[in-house]
C-alpha cells in the first residue's frame, strides 16, 4: 500500500513543479504533502501520526492536511462498500458483529440488530463517536493503520473493553475500513481469548463462514499467531478501583476514563463507588470476595485507611495501590515519590503498571488502622476546621491556614502516655503518633523523618504555655527545620521525640483524635505497630532503594 502513496507523491510534487497554474500547483503540493504525511505513518507504523484520539475524532489541523488523502479513503470506502460482495455489517458470534466503514446511516440498522457499542479499529478517518454518543452508543476507537495490526498494549485494551461489553449484555460491532483485515484480526484475537482451545486457523474458519471476505495478511496472521502462542491473549490479572467520587472535589470524575484506559493496558479493570452510604471499607469487604490481584485505592488519605484497614484487618496480602485524588495525598508522596505532586495520575498508574511492591508497617489504634499519623490536639483542629468546602474551594491551602488557626489558639490537652514502659504525664498542644509521614506532614517530624519499614513508631509532642502566645509557633518552626535537615536537631525541651512499639494514651476528658484524617474520640487509645503487615504498590525507583 505504501508504495502507491509514495508514487502518488512523486508524481503529484513533480506535476506541482511543472504545472503552471497556481491555484492548480497549490492543490498538488497540497496532495503531495498529504501523502508524504501518510507515507511517513506507514513507513514508521506510527498510526498516531493521524492523532485519532479515543473518542474518534481527529484533530482539525490533521484532518486539514490530510484533507485531499481523507477525502480519497473516503471516496475509495464508499466504492468498496457498495461493490462488496458481502453486507456491510454482518454478525459473527451471539453478540458480534464484523462490519466495514460505517456511516451515519448504518446507525438503524445497528439498533435493529440491538448492537450498542461500536470498536473503531482504524486511524485514518473520523469516527462516528458523536452520532453514537447522541444514540446512547459506546464507542471505542484503538488506532491501527490499515494491513497493520494492534500492538500488545492495545490488544489488551481491546480484550478489556469488549470483556466489559459483554458482562453488560451488549452486543459490539467491530469495524475497519473493508471489514476484512484489521477488524477479522482483532474478532479473531476476542475469540481466542473467549476459547481458549481455538488456534488461528479455527477462528478464522469461524469468521469465513459467515464473511468469506474476510482475510488476514502474511504479517497479520503470523502477529497473531504469535500473540495466541505467547499467551497474549490470555489476560488474567484482575484489579479493582475503589473509589471516593467526593475526594479532592470530585477528581475521579474528571480522571476516571483516563485510568481506565491505561491501567486497561495490562489488567481487566473493575470500579467500585462508593456512596454517602456505602463506605470504602464495605466495597473492599465485597472485593475481597472476588479475588482481585490488585486493590486501588482512588481517593484521599482516608479513602486509602479505610481500605487498608479492612486488608490488614482480613489479613490479606493483596497489593494495595494509592491513585492519589485527595486533596492532600500524603501517602502518595510517601510511596510514590514528590512527582506525584506535578503528575499524580501518571505516576501512580504508571506504579501500578509496573506492580513494585513493599510491605510495610502499620499502626493499629483500638480497632482502627492507620498508615500515617494518630494526631491529637494541633492535627485534630487543623483536620476540624479544614471542612470539605474549604479543601474544594483551597486545595491544601485549607490545611495551612487551619493549622495556622489552630497555634493561634493556645489549647492543650492534659494527658496520661505509656511509652513501651514509661509512663509521663503531658500538657499537649500537639501530640502525634506516627506510623509514616512524609516531610510535609510537620507536626510528626520530632525525628526530622518518620521511618515506615523500622517497626516503630514516631512520637512527636510540644506543650503550650501559658506566659507566651507564640511558643507553638516556635515549636512548630523547629519541627519544619528538622524535616527540612531530615534530623534531630534544635532543643529538645520544646519539641520531644520517641519511638516505641506500643503506646496507651489516657485522659480524665474524652481524647478527640485524628486517624489519617478522619475524626474519632474515645477514652483510651491503645496504639500498637505490626510491622510489615501491609504490601503496598510503590514507585520502582524506591522499591529499588529499598531492595539494596
Ligand atoms: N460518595 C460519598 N459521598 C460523600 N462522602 C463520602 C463519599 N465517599 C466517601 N465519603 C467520605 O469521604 C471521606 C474521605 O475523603 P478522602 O480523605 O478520601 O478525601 P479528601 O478529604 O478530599 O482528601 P484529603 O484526605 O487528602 O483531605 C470520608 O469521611 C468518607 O466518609
Amino acid at each position: 500500500m505504501v508504495k502507491y502513496y509514495l508514487i502518488g507523491l512523486v508524481v503529484t510534487f513533480y506535476l506541482g513543479l511543472i504545472v503552471d497554474n497556481l491555484f492548480l500547483s497549490s492543490l498538488l503540493f497540497w496532495l503531495s504533502v498529504s501523502l508524504a504525511v501518510v507515507s511517513f505513518a506507514y513507513l514508521t507504523k506510527a498510526p498516531q501520526i493521524f492523532r485519532k484520539r479515543e473518542n474518534g475524532i481527529i484533530p482539525w489541523y490533521v484532518r486539514w492536511l490530510l484533507t485531499p488523502f481523507l477525502a480519497g479513503a473516503t471516496l475509495y470506502n464508499w466504492i468498496a462498500r457498495r461493490y462488496d460482495s458481502v453486507p456491510a455489517i454482518q454478525k459473527v458470534d451471539s453478540a458480534l458483529f464484523l462490519a466495514c466503514r460505517l456511516f451515519s446511516k448504518d446507525i438503524d440498522e445497528l439498533k435493529s440488530h440491538g448492537v450498542s457499542a461500536i470498536l473503531d479499529i482504524t486511524a485514518e478517518f473520523n469516527g462516528l463517536d458523536w452520532t453514537a454518543e447522541s444514540n446512547n452508543l459506546h464507542y471505542l476507537n484503538v488506532a491501527v493503520l490499515d494491513h497493520q495490526y494492534p500492538s500488545e498494549e492495545q490488544t489488551k485494551t481491546i480484550i478489556n473493553w469488549l470483556n466489559d461489553r459483554m458482562n453488560s449484555q451488549q452486543k459490539v460491532v467491530i469495524h475497519c475500513a473493508l471489514g476484512r483485515g484489521r477488524s477479522v484480526w482483532v474478532m479473531a484475537a476476542f475469540l481466542m481469548h473467549r476459547h481458549p482451545e481455538w488456534d488461528v486457523q479455527h477462528a478464522l474458519t469461524h469468521i469465513n463462514k459467515i464473511r468469506n471476505t474476510a482475510r488476514l495478511n502474511r504479517s497479520q496472521y503470523k502477529a497473531l499467531e504469535k500473540f495466541k502462542n505467547n499467551g497474549q491473549l490470555n489476560i488474567t490479572e484482575k484489579l479493582c478501583i475503589i473509589a471516593n467520587p467526593v475526594s479532592g472535589g470530585g477528581k475521579w470524575q474528571q480522571h476516571k476514563s483516563e485510568v481506565i484506559e491505561r491501567l486497561s493496558t495490562r489488567y481487566q479493570v473493575e470500579i467500585k463507588e462508593t456512596e454517602a452510604d456505602i463506605s470504602a471499607e464495605v466495597l473492599t469487604r465485597e472485593a475481597l470476595q472476588q479475588a482481585f490481584d490488585i486493590i486501588v485505592a482512588a481517593g484521599g488519605d482516608g479513602t486509602v485507611a479505610e481500605v487498608a484497614n479492612m486488608l490488614v484487618k482480613a489479613n490479606n496480602p493483596t497489593p494495595l495501590a494509592i491513585l492519589p485524588m485527595g486533596t492532600a495525598n500524603a501517602l502518595a508522596h510517601l510511596f510514590l515519590g514528590a512527582t506525584t505532586k506535578v503528575a499524580p495520575l501518571y505516576s501512580a498508574c504508571d506504579a501500578i503498571l509496573q506492580k513494585s511492591c513493599l510491605p510495610i508497617d502499620v499502626a493499629k489504634c483500638n480497632d482502627r488502622i492507620a498508615l500515617l499519623v494518630i494526631a491529637i490536639g494541633k492535627g485534630y483542629e487543623m483536620i476540624t476546621n479544614s471542612d470539605r468546602s474549604k479543601k474544594n474551594d483551597s486545595g491544601q491551602f485549607a490545611y495551612l491556614s487551619a493549622l495556622w488557626e489552630s497555634l493561634a489558639d493556645n489549647r492543650s490537652v492534659d494527658l496520661v502516655v505509656t511509652i513501651d514502659q514509661e509512663k509521663l504525664q503531658v500538657n499537649a498542644a500537639s501530640f502525634v503518633v506516627a506510623n509514616a509521614a512524609p516531610s510535609t506532614t510537620i507536626l510528626a517530624q520530632g525525628a526530622g523523618k518518620v521511618k515506615w519499614q523500622d517497626g516503630l513508631l514516631d512520637i512527636t509532642w510540644f506543650e503550650s504555655s501559658k506566659d507566651s502566645n507564640i511558643q507553638p509557633f516556635v515549636s512548630v518552626s523547629q519541627l519544619i527545620i528538622r524535616a527540612l535537615c531530615g534530623a534531630k536537631i534544635g532543643n529538645d525541651a520544646l519539641v520531644k521525640h520517641k519511638t516505641a512499639k506500643q503506646i496507651t494514651i489516657q485522659s480524665s476528658d474524652v481524647i478527640k483524635y485524628v486517624i489519617d484524617g478522619e475524626t474519632y474520640q474515645a477514652d483510651v487509645l491503645n496504639i500498637e505497630t505490626l510491622p510489615q503487615k501491609l504490601t503496598i504498590i510503590v514507585n520502582k525507583q524506591l522499591a529499588q532503594l529499598e531492595d539494596n
